[in-house]
């Protein structure tokens, strides 16, 4: 058989979009899929990486635009649906997966006029305005969290959680995974801002080193910053003195998240959900301005099950992170509690849902 999976932009969407490729060709050795996204995002440099085949159009985002750059989304979206036929045509897919972000919109609504199957999956609590559209026609939603079962069809939403990359899913049964620090271990603390790095997490960060002076001897940590702050974070780790590894982007977040006592990151979906398998304790940082502030939701999930920490953008300050780290380290029962229940809240089964969704659903595709 074979799938599209369409979108990205962003790691939160491109990354459950790269667990169900995994376990659809995990399936038959003949299974193909091909991914479509656009040529500036993550999945441009991901995909190929990883050794899957990817085809870029052009699309972009009409939200919150104003009126001549609503036109330019609007033409755009139009020749991406255009070239969306054309790979349609030439790969001729059985299925279609929409995993949000701006390209899966034209390759899902090109699939439908030429009657290919196309299922979306929605990894946030509050789901953004492509899937809410694209829901209308798509054979089945896949959702990531109840909270967001009421924007789409009772009948054709199915909960199937947030599909994770098998490495990932190994951390589940990784026996180092819950927290060292009550042996008396180095207390690791990995910092990062989700697939693009965040600068207000690493201002506060570089503002709270001052104040973690007590700690220096006892913690290590390994900072993601994205591409712009990398060098003057670096610096402030320095002269910090605090053990420390800085990166821009962390190639292998299954290892990052094994290595970690506690995590401070923002709320993505996706972060959300890997860190719930990962069973670790996380500040969650929600960044104020996602659409409907929906990472705040993200996160909110988590915390009514006390699965989580959370400081909202607003309360943020060197001295308050410090502090709440330094109050986590000193109560590791704490650490341990958050991290069980976070693991108690990991849904692991997603990708497999989806797929044995997909696969039951004969195509009636005819490619013209
Ligand atoms: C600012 C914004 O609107 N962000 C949105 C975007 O976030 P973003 O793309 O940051 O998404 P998430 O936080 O959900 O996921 C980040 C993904 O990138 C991976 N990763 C991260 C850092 C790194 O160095 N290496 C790496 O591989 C993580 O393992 C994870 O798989 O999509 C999410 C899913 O729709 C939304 O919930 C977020 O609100």
């Amino acid at each position: 058989m074979k799938l599209i999976v369409a979108g990205g932009g962003t790691g939160g969407h491109l990354f459950p979009g790269i667990s169900v490729a995994e376990e659809f060709v995990s399936r038959d050795a003949a299974n193909e899929v091909l991914f479509v996204g656009t040529e500036r995002g993550i999945e441009a440099r991901i995909v190929p990486q990883l050794g899957m085949k990817l085809e870029t159009i052009s699309a972009s985002g009409v939200r919150g635009k104003n009126g001549s750059a609503q036109i330019k989304g609007l033409f755009l979206f139009m020749f991406g649906y255009s070239q969306s036929r054309q790979i349609l045509k030439k790969f001729r897919p059985d299925v279609v997966l929409g995993v949000g972000g701006y390209a899966s919109a034209p390759l899902c609504l090109a699939a439908r006029g030429m009657q290919i199957p196309y299922f979306i999956h929605e990894q946030n609590a509050i789901p953004g305005l492509t899937n809410r559209l694209l829901a209308r026609f798509s054979n089945k939603v896949f959702i990531s969290l109840e909270e967001s079962q009421r924007f789409f069809p009772a009948e054709r939403t199915l909960l199937t959680g947030n599909p994770l990359r098998q490495s990932i899913l190994e951390l589940v049964t990784a026996e180092d995974s819950f927290p060292s620090v009550a042996q008396g271990n180095e207390f690791r603390i990995l910092v990062f801002g989700g697939s693009q790095g965040a600068r207000s997490i690493n201002q506060a960060m570089m503002a709270a080193l001052p104040k973690m002076s007590a700690l220096k001897e006892r913690v290590s940590i390994v900072h993601q910053t994205g591409k712009n702050d990398l060098t003057e974070v670096a610096d402030a780790y320095a002269k910090s003195g605090i053990k420390s590894t800085v990166l821009p982007f962390i190639d292998d977040m299954a290892a990052a998240y094994r290595q970690a006592d506690l995590i401070i990151c923002r709320a993505g979906a996706t972060t959300v959900a890997e860190v719930t398998a990962a069973a670790k304790a996380c500040i969650f940082i929600p960044f104020p301005h996602a659409v409907d502030d929906h990472q705040r939701k993200n996160a909110e999930a988590l915390l009514e099950h006390d699965a989580c920490l959370m400081l909202l953008e607003q309360e943020l300050s060197g001295e308050r992170l410090a502090a709440e780290i330094e109050k986590i380290m000193a109560a590791p029962d704490r650490l341990e509690t958050i991290s069980r229940n976070a693991r108690s809240m990991a849904r692991l089964d997603a990708a497999k849902i989806i797929v044995d969704e997909m696969i039951g659903t004969k195509g009636t595709g005819h490619v013209r």
